[in-house]
């Protein structure tokens, strides 16, 4: 499949997805709890509804796996060879809490790896997509369009991290980094920054689904760089556990050492 031809529809759709959750976002939203205690509003599920109608009109026979869709058992999926993946709104917490570090992703994965993936965060007006072997792109708040690429590795390593999500594990692995500065940033914004050479590494030694990953993955293979769990192998998709291992976002320089 030649995804670069489908990306700008692609983009289209998750445009969509963005105008609307902004404008729930900018309202007098109600947030509620789902059954694993994490926050949902009306923006996700209104998001959801916008992105499943408009990937199956760009697609019809391609599943589609949402964060905010029904359960499908393993038994089913395990027979797809190519998926669209979405995440209608990862950072549901910066989006209660409003610091706007929150984004809608949708992301198309072939044979386990993330193919293609369109990640925009609404509040920040800020856009990324890629096609891994065809570049990454970002789109600024003034519609500008520009290719990015990770940044040359450097001396002092530029550390983004969850300031939901900072646990003991992940202070250690960036503490045996030795000099680095941090750079905060929600959501999958953090895989952004790396791809657009703002950022050098991203250690996620916690949890996250695939959802939360895909489309960002896309995004920084596409950019040059890359997403490995801790033995070293990329982070794969389409496993019978939705929840994704730990693992390490950076630019091509980076190998781990366990
Ligand atoms: N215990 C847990 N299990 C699974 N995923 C978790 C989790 N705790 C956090 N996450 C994921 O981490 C994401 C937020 O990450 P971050 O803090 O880096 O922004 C959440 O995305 P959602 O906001 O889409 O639910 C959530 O899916
Ligand atoms: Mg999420």
């Amino acid at each position: 499949m030649h995804y670069s031809s489908i990306l700008p529809d692609v983009i289209k759709v998750a445009d969509e997805a963005s105008e609307k959750v902004l404008h729930i976002y900018q309202s007098d939203f109600k947030v509620s709890y789902k059954a694993d205690d994490s926050p949902i509003t009306a923006a996700d599920t209104a998001a959801h509804d916008i992105i499943t109608h408009g990937l199956r009109n760009i697609s019809r026979d391609i599943p589609i796996l949402s964060e905010e869709g029904k359960d499908i058992p393993w038994e089913e999926r395990k027979h797809w060879r190519r998926f669209w993946l979405v995440d209608p709104i990862d950072g549901t917490k910066d989006f209660t809490q409003r610091t706007g570090e929150f984004t809608v992703n949708i992301a198309m994965i072939e044979d386990g790896e993330p193919v293609m993936g369109v990640v925009i965060a609404p509040a920040l007006k800020e856009a990324y997509w890629g096609v891994v072997g065809e570049g990454a792109h970002r789109r600024d708040r003034t519609g500008r369009v520009h290719s990015i690429r990770v940044a040359e590795p450097k001396a002092v390593k530029r550390v983004v991290a969850s300031k939901n999500h900072l646990n003991e594990d992940t202070r250690a692995f960036i503490d045996a980094l030795g000099e680095h500065e941090l750079v905060q940033a929600g959501s999958s914004l953090k895989f952004c920054r790396i791809a657009e050479g703002h950022a050098d590494i991203y250690p996620r030694l916690g949890p996250t689904c695939e959802w939360d990953t895909g489309a960002a993955q896309a995004v920084l293979v596409a950019a040059g760089g890359k997403v490995e769990t801790l033995d070293g192998t990329p982070l794969k998709y389409g496993k019978p556990d939705v929840l994704n291992p730990y693992f390490i976002a950076a630019g091509s320089w980076y190998r781990h050492r366990p």
